[in-house]
């Protein structure tokens, strides 16, 4: 079918518009999160989430097969009217701690760009916009900024929308002309 992609920075609102945008499709809503609890802070943050969105999303936790969930999601039975990922960054970030070559993730990202495409139900994947600040000063932390750059040219030349939450505001990148959008 179609997906959109959103990036922004933390606490953007992509999240947030990305659900609004979702309750508009039909009742069967599925939210895969990335995201792994390693603290207490995160528990409590994603708890948060999870009391937000109630009982609007089934939740899936896919923190290194987002790729192969979506494939299974997009055979019969499982039909969902629309699926919401967050986020493309840390699975990203997951898979380059779990030591998988560059090569392989980007494949992976082939991969999940051409699922999403072909897909019998609308995704919308949230992203966050990395590599404006200063240069990593880790080799790692230059990986990750590399490769999530790369993913989102690869991603964006498929998404049928691509937004971008900055300042409070969403903006429209595709399809043109801009749109401005609260967030
Ligand atoms: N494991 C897990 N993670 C979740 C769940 N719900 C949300 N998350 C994670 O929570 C993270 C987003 O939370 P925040 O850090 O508060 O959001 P943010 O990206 O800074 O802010 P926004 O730009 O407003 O979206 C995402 O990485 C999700 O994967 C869940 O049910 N389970």
């Amino acid at each position: 079918m179609s997906f959109s992609l959103i990036g922004g920075g933390a606490r953007s609102g992509k999240s947030a518009f990305a659900l609004r945008r979702a309750l508009q499709r039909g009742p069967e809503r599925i939210f895969i999160a990335t995201a792994q609890a390693f603290d207490d802070e995160m528990r409590a943050r994603i708890d948060r989430h999870i009391a937000e969105r109630g009982s609007d999303f089934t939740t899936l936790e896919a923190p290194h097969d987002l790729d192969e969930v979506m494939r299974r999601l997009a055979l019969p039975p499982t039909r969902p009217d629309v699926v919401v990922v967050d986020c493309l960054t840390l699975w990203l970030s997951n898979l380059l701690l779990a030591d998988l070559p560059h090569e392989a993730i980007e494949r992976r990202v082939d991969a999940l760009a051409e699922v999403l495409a072909s897909a019998p139900f609308h995704t919308w994947l949230v992203t966050n916009e990395v590599g404006m600040g200063l240069v990593p000063e880790t080799p790692l932390g230059r990986a990750f900024r590399d490769i999530s750059g790369r993913a989102h040219q690869r991603l964006a030349r498929s998404a049928s929308e691509v937004y971008l939450a900055a300042l409070g505001m969403v903006l429209r990148l595709r399809p043109g002309p801009v749109e401005l959008a609260e967030p």
